[in-house]
């Protein structure tokens, strides 16, 4: 059974440390079906990277709770996959190694976890690297790595925060475009933060907007443009810049009243 939907209810997180309280989540409730690509966005601090790890189990909520098919998660689990802005490989291994990893703990003898781990790895253009180190990478392949190695040990649900952040533009769109199609092919859930509008609206079929730290939903825009088409003709569409400018004005009103600028 693959599904994967993420429910997210009455989610409240506090963080502690001495006198101090940073109220990073407040109240935040939503669902995201088995199989949908939902991005998040909201102005800086306001607990993207916070509501992620809470999803992947990294951190306990203050209350509230996050369940994944109607099960309250309680950790982390390979059911949830996290892709990092900075690819966090083990710089000691080598490509083909960093994507066994994942595969290491699942009991697949050695050949077939190898077998494996070069379907992901010619998956996303990595075929001849596999003996380099991350060291010998480029940000983009190492990217793809730490892509490769999340898909594959199979999780139901990929988190993403902020994966494309530090690539150039090239990189960046044809990164995305790659991770469509993937998308398309193997049907997970993703939950994707990103600070860019343009990335958001491009990839996904749901884009949530928050609120400042403390960051609750705001708004939330259903993405309807015509998949079949190229980058080219959904980036220029009038349906593509529509909605580009209601997410943008929805984000610009909340890091307007951010006091920290
Ligand atoms: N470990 C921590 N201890 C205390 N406060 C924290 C901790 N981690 C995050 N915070 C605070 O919680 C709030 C939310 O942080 P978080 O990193 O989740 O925001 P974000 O939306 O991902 O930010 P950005 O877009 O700048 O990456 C911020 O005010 C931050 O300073």
């Amino acid at each position: 059974m693959i599904n994967g939907r993420v429910t997210v209810s009455d989610l409240n997180k506090v963080y502690r440390s001495g006198e101090e309280e940073t109220k990073a989540i407040d109240d935040l409730s939503f669902e995201v079906e088995g199989g949908e690509f939902l991005t998040v966005v909201g102005p800086s601090g306001c607990g993207k990277s916070t509501l992620l790890y809470l999803i992947a189990g990294f951190l306990d909520p203050t209350s509230g709770t996050i369940a994944v098919d109607g099960d309250p998660i309680s950790g982390p689990g390979t059911d949830r996959g996290v892709v990092f802005q900075d690819y966090a490989l083990f710089p000691w291994r080598t490509v083909e190694d960093n994507v066994m990893y994942g595969l290491e703990e699942n009991g697949a003898d050695e050949d077939e976890r190898r077998e494996t781990a070069q379907r992901f790895i010619d998956m996303m253009g990595l075929s001849g690297h596999e003996e380099k180190y991350p060291k010998e990478l480029s940000g983009g392949m190492k990217q793809r790595v730490a892509l490769a190695r999340t898909l594959a040990y199979d999780p139901k649900i990929l988190l993403m925060d902020e994966p494309f952040g530090a690539l150039d533009q090239p990189l960046r769109e044809s990164l995305q475009d790659h991770l469509l199609d993937i998308w398309r092919d193997i049907g997970k859930t993703v939950v994707f933060i990103t600070h860019d509008v343009e990335e958001a609206v491009y990839l996904s079929e749901r884009v949530m907007v928050m609120t400042n730290q403390p960051g609750t939903r705001k708004s939330v825009y259903d993405i309807d443009l015509d998949r079949t088409r190229s980058r080219e003709e959904v980036i220029t569409s009038d349906a593509f810049a529509e909605t580009k400018n209601e997410v943008w004005k929805s984000l610009h009103e909340e890091t307007q009243q951010d006091t920290r600028l």
